[in-house]
């Protein structure tokens, strides 16, 4: 398994071993206490999956408020994807600032998101099998959102607007606002 460190505070790369023989492979996609070992303590409570059938397909950017906000383990099993995160927790050294990676089957990577960031991706592929690892429940409640293409954010998507597929929720997002969404570190 292998750890590195992102360019903000706090979020990690992770790329588990695959073991491979004339069947193909068998992975470890999460082990306890591996991860703690690496640094990586959270207690996950809820999985996710989400299937995007085309290239282009854009979801974010998401967050959910305190003492919603979830921590998030991603990972792309198929195909591939541009993940992108936005660390907003007031008072964090690289405060504002993103971090893009692109997570996929052939990579196997995986992305902790830290509580207190922005989530969204970009797929790269159709067909395109995320699955993540949560820290606190859904809340619907609790979920924000952000316009993903933010002046304020200044975020370099590799696609162009005209090529975006958005949900409607997505396509209404509100700019990044610095006074109002963020979580005290
Ligand atoms: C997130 C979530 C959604 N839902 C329901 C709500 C809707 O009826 C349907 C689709 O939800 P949404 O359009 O918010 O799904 P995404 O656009 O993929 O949102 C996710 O995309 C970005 C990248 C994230 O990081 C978040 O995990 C999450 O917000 O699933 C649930 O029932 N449980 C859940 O945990």
């Amino acid at each position: 398994m292998r750890i590195e460190r992102l360019a903000v505070a706090d979020a990690l790369l992770i790329t588990p071993s695959r073991l491979t023989d004339s069947r193909g492979f068998f992975s470890e996609t999460y082990n306890a206490e591996r991860y703690a070992e690496a640094g990586l303590e959270q207690v996950f409570v809820q999985d996710n999956q989400s299937v995007s059938y085309q290239k282009g397909v854009v979801r974010g950017l998401h967050c959910q408020l305190p003492p919603h906000a979830q921590g998030k383990l991603v990972r792309c099993a198929h195909g591939a994807i541009w993940d992108v995160i936005v660390d907003i927790r007031h008072g964090s050294p690289t405060y504002g600032q993103w971090v893009s990676t692109e997570l996929s089957e052939e990579n196997w990577s995986q992305l902790w998101v830290p509580p207190g960031f922005l989530h969204g991706f970009c797929t790269l592929t159709e067909n395109s099998e995320v699955h993540y690892k949560c820290t606190a429940p859904y809340d619907k409640a609790a979920e924000r959102t952000v316009r993903w293409n933010s002046a304020e954010l200044g975020i370099t998507w590799p696609i162009s607007k005209n090529d975006i597929i958005l949900s409607e929720k997505d396509s209404q997002a509100p700019e990044f606002s610095r006074s109002e969404l963020w979580f005290h570190v």
